[in-house]
């Protein structure tokens, strides 16, 4: 069998209340029903930060200034294995909302609940409820 290889990007938008944005899952897509931070695939001939400050454009409605690389991980699921790049984002213009209709809130770092979100985001939502970053 052969694994699909993914390659993500995804944006830990963090406002000066250390306060985080995140949005759910579409019920028909990969991981549904789970929170996660905005971002999506990395397309051909695009760096990682290209590739985040594309997909907050997209999902989210905002222009991101100046995101950070917070940590790299590999996970494997059961029909595919994805390389997660996370960016912690302070910096923007706009005001973050649903811009495809999906739920978002945000909440506090320190509340953040790591079964809420997909297996592959336990070590960063651990490390930021942790206050590591
Ligand atoms: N955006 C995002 N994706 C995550 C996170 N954690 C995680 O395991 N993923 C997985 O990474 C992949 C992200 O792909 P995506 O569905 O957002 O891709 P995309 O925005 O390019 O969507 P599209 O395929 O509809 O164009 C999914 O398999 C998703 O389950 C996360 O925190 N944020
Ligand atoms: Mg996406």
């Amino acid at each position: 069998m052969t694994l699909k290889q993914l390659n993500i990007a995804a944006g830990i938008i963090r406002n000066s209340g250390k306060e985080i944005f995140i949005t759910q899952r579409d019920a028909s897509s990969h991981m549904a029903g789970f929170w996660e931070f905005p971002g999506g695939k990395i397309e051909a001939g695009e760096t990682p930060e290209q590739a985040v400050i594309r997909e907050l454009q997209e999902e989210v409605g905002i222009e991101a200034k100046a995101p950070v690389l917070l940590k790299t991980l590999e996970h494997r699921f059961p029909d595919r294995i994805i390389t997660l790049y996370f960016f912690l984002v302070e910096d923007w213009q706009g005001e973050p909302y649903g811009k495809e209709g999906q739920p978002k809130r945000w909440v506090k770092q320190s509340d953040l609940k790591a079964e809420e979100f997909p297996p592959a985001n336990e070590a960063v939502v651990n490390a930021l409820k942790n206050n590591e970053f």
